[in-house]
C-alpha cells in the first residue's frame, strides 16, 4: 500500500504533562492525561482489583498448563508404539488427553468469566468516573472545548476502551502467561527446542518497535479528528436554521469535507502502521514450525531426539504462535484502547473553577469587587466592577450590545468565577459554595429552555429531587402552568422531550420557572427572559416572571426602558464597566448615557422602547 502523509498530531503524544491543545476554529481541546497518568491509573486499578486480577490470570495460566500435557502425552504415545507398548498403555494415554482437554475447557469457561467480571467492574468504575467528572467540568471549559470533543469521549472513546477492558487486556495477560509457560514446556522436551523461537524475536522485536513509536500518537491524532468531525456536524445540525436562511449550505459541506479528509488522512495513517505491522509480523510464525521440524528430523535420524520429543516440540512450537499473535493483535487494540483511557483520564486534568470552602453566607446580599473577566487569555472584557446589592433590591443593567451586561449577569449569578476580584454573597465568594447551595442562593434565568427527556415531574424537581407532589404543583401553579399540565394526558407524569409531548416554548420557559420556584434561591439574575417568544405568550410569561421575582432581589439586564424606570437603581455597562449607577430620577438628572438614551426614547415613542 502507498505510504500516506502522516497526519498532524494535535492531540498530545502525552509524555509529560497533561495539556490542552487549540484545535481548528480556536476550539482548546480538552485535556489529555500523559502516560504516567494512565500508568498510575492502571496500577492503580491493578491494586484495587488485584482479587479479580489474580483470580482471571490463575485460572487462565490453569487451563494453560492444562492445554500443555496434550503435546507431551502425545509424543510419549508415539515414542511407546514405536518402541512397543500394551493397548491398554495407548487407552490410558488417550484418556488421559481426553481428560486435559476436559479440564482445560472448563477451566478456560470459568477464567473467561472471571475475565468478564474484571473488565466490565473496571469499565464500569471509569464511566461513573468520567460521568461525574463531566458533569463537574466548569462550563467556560465545555464551551471553549466545544460539544463535539466531550462527545466523542463519552462515546466513542468509552467503546475502544470497553473493547480494551472487556478483551485486550484480560487476552493479553493470558497470552503472555501461555507463551511463557509453553516455552517452559519446550525447554522441558529439549532445551535446544527453544533455540528456533528465538530466531523470530529480532524481526518481530524491530516491527513491533517501529508500530508502537508511531501508533500512541496515530491513535490519538485519529480520536481528535474523529471529535473535529463531531463538532462540526453537530454545529450544522444544531444552527441548521441559521445555516438555511444565511445560505451557508455549501459553506458547511466545504467544512464538513475538510474534516472528514483530515479524518481519512488520521485513519489512513495508522491503517498504513497495521499494513506493515501485521503482515510482517505473521510472516515469521511459520518459520519456528519449520525449523523444528527441519532439525528435529536431522537430530532424530542421528538419534538425538526421538519421534516423541520432535511431535512435542512441534505440536507446542505450533501452540505457542496462536498467544503470540493474539498478543500482538492486542497491542494495537491496547493502544487505541490507551489512547482512549489517557483522553477519558484528561478530563479529570481539568481545573475546578469552584472549591467549597465550607462557609455559608450570612445575609444575601450581593457583592463584585473589582470584577475583571476574560473569556480568551490576555482578552479583557470586564475591567474592574464595583457592584453591592441589598436583599430585595431591583437593579436593572441597560447599555450597547456587546458592552459586557450578559457576563456580569453570568458571575454575578456564579456561572462562572471572576478571572480577577470576587462576586460574594453573604460575604462568601460564589466560587466558594458547593453548586447546589449556590442554586439555593443565586440562579439565572435566561432563553435557554431546555426539557429534559422525561415527565413533566422529573423536569421540575431537577433542582430538589425530594420535593413533593403537593410542593411540584405549588410550583407549577405559581408559574401560572397548572392548568396545561393537568389537560395533559398523563398530567405530571406525561412525558416530554425527546420522545414525548412536544411544548411550546412558552410552557418550556414555564417549567423552567418552576424549577426556580422549587430551587428557591433568594437572588434572581434575568437576561432577555422573554424576548425571543410572541407577545401574547411574552405577556402571559411576564405574569408568571412576576410571580417568581415577587420578593426576591433581581438584577435584570433590561432591554426595554420601562425595566430600568421601574426598578429601584440602573446601571449602565459600556466597555466593561460600569459607567453610571444610580436610580432613574438621578441618572436623568445628570444628563450623562442613560438621560441620552431616556430622551431619544421619549422621542421616538414607543416603538424605541428596545436598548
Ligand atoms: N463565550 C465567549 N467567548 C469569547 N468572547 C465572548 C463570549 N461571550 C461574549 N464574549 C465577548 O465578551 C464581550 C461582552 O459580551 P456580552 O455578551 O457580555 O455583552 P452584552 O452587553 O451582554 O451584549 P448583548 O446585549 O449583545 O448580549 C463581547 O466583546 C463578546 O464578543
Amino acid at each position: 500500500m502507498a505510504a500516506a502523509p502522516a497526519p498532524p498530531v494535535t492531540a498530545t503524544t502525552a509524555t509529560t504533562t497533561t495539556t490542552a491543545t487549540t484545535q481548528p476554529g480556536g476550539r482548546e481541546a480538552l485535556p489529555i492525561a500523559t502516560s504516567a497518568e494512565v500508568r498510575q491509573y492502571a496500577a492503580r486499578v491493578a491494586r484495587i482489583r488485584g482479587r479479580d486480577l489474580v483470580l482471571t490470570v490463575g485460572l487462565f495460566a490453569l487451563a494453560a498448563v492444562a492445554g500443555l500435557f496434550g503435546p507431551r502425552l502425545l509424543g510419549s504415545l508415539i515414542d511407546g508404539v514405536q518402541k512397543g507398548t500394551t493397548a491398554g498403555h495407548v487407552d490410558t494415554i488417550v484418556a488421559l488427553i481426553a481428560l486435559f482437554l476436559i479440564v482445560q475447557t472448563v477451566l478456560t469457561r470459568y477464567a473467561k468469566l472471571a475475565a468478564g467480571k474484571f473488565g466490565e467492574g473496571v469499565l464500569a468504575e471509569l464511566r461513573e468516573n468520567f460521568v461525574s467528572r463531566v458533569l463537574e467540568l466548569p462550563l467556560s471549559v465545555v464551551e471553549r472545548a466545544g460539544s463535539g470533543d466531550l462527545l466523542s469521549r463519552s462515546s466513542r472513546d468509552v467503546d475502544m476502551l470497553s473493547m480494551a477492558a472487556r478483551y485486550a487486556v484480560p487476552t493479553t495477560l493470558v497470552a503472555i502467561v501461555t507463551v511463557l509457560l509453553t516455552i517452559g514446556a519446550l525447554a522441558l522436551v529439549s532445551p535446544w527446542a527453544v533455540l528456533p523461537l528465538l530466531v523470530i524475536v529480532p524481526p518481530i522485536g524491530v516491527v513491533f518497535r517501529w508500530y508502537m513509536k508511531r501508533a500512541p500518537e496515530g491513535y490519538l491524532a485519529e480520536s481528535a479528528r474523529y471529535a473535529d468531525l463531531t463538532d462540526s456536524l453537530a454545529e450544522t445540525v444544531d444552527g441548521a436554521r441559521t445555516v438555511e436562511a444565511l445560505g451557508l449550505q455549501r459553506h458547511r459541506i466545504e467544512r464538513t469535507d475538510e474534516e472528514i479528509r483530515r479524518q481519512f488522512a488520521a485513519e489512513r495513517y495508522t491503517l498504513r502502521l497495521r499494513c506493515v505491522f501485521f503482515p510482517t509480523a505473521e510472516s515469521c510464525y511459520i518459520v519456528p514450525v519449520a525449523l523444528t521440524l527441519l532439525f528435529g528430523g536431522l537430530g532424530y535420524v542421528h538419534g538425538s531426539f526421538t519421534l516423541g520429543q520432535v511431535t512435542a516440540a512441534t505440536l507446542y512450537m505450533q501452540q505457542i504462535m496462536g498467544p503470540i499473535d493474539e498478543m500482538l493483535a492486542w497491542a494495537d487494540q491496547l493502544q487505541v484502547g490507551g489512547a482512549s483511557l489517557a483522553r477519558l483520564l484528561g478530563v479529570a486534568g481539568v481545573p475546578a473553577d469552584r472549591q467549597a470552602s465550607g462557609e455559608q453566607p450570612e445575609g444575601e446580599d450581593l457583592r463584585a469587587t473589582d470584577v475583571r473577566y476574560s473569556y480568551i487569555p490576555g482578552r479583557e472584557v470586564l475591567h474592574g466592577v464595583d457592584l453591592s446589592l441589598r436583599a430585595g433590591e431591583r437593579l436593572a443593567m441597560v447599555g450597547p450590545s456587546g458592552a459586557g451586561k450578559s457576563t456580569l449577569g453570568r458571575l454575578l449569578a456564579g456561572i462562572h468565577g471572576p478571572t480577577v476580584g470576587s462576586v460574594a454573597v453573604g460575604g462568601v465568594p460564589l466560587v466558594e459554595l458547593p453548586l447546589a447551595d449556590l442554586r439555593g442562593q443565586v440562579a439565572l434565568v435566561n432563553q435557554e429552555h431546555h426539557v429534559f427527556a422525561g415527565t413533566v415531574r422529573e423536569n421540575v424537581v431537577l433542582p430538589r429531587p425530594e420535593a413533593t407532589e403537593e410542593q411540584v404543583r405549588e410550583a407549577l401553579a405559581a408559574v401560572d402552568a397548572l392548568t396545561w399540565v393537568e389537560a395533559l394526558p398523563e398530567g405530571l407524569q406525561t412525558p416530554i422531550g425527546a420522545n414525548g409531548q412536544t411544548l411550546s416554548p412558552a410552557q418550556a420557559q414555564q417549567l423552567a420557572l418552576a424549577r426556580l420556584v422549587l430551587a428557591d434561591p433568594h437572588t434572581l439574575v434575568l437576561d432577555e427572559a422573554t424576548s425571543l417568544i410572541d407577545p401574547r405568550a411574552a405577556r402571559h410569561l411576564e405574569r408568571s416572571l412576576a410571580a417568581v421575582l415577587e420578593g426576591r432581589t433581581v438584577i435584570a439586564i433590561a432591554h426595554r426602558l420601562h425595566t430600568a424606570h421601574d426598578a429601584d437603581r440602573v446601571a449602565v455597562v459600556e466597555d466593561g464597566v460600569i459607567a453610571e449607577l444610580g436610580s432613574h430620577e438621578e441618572l436623568v438628572e445628570t444628563g450623562g448615557a442613560y438621560a441620552g438614551l431616556w430622551d431619544s426614547w421619549h422621542g421616538r415613542g414607543a416603538a424605541a422602547e428596545q436598548v
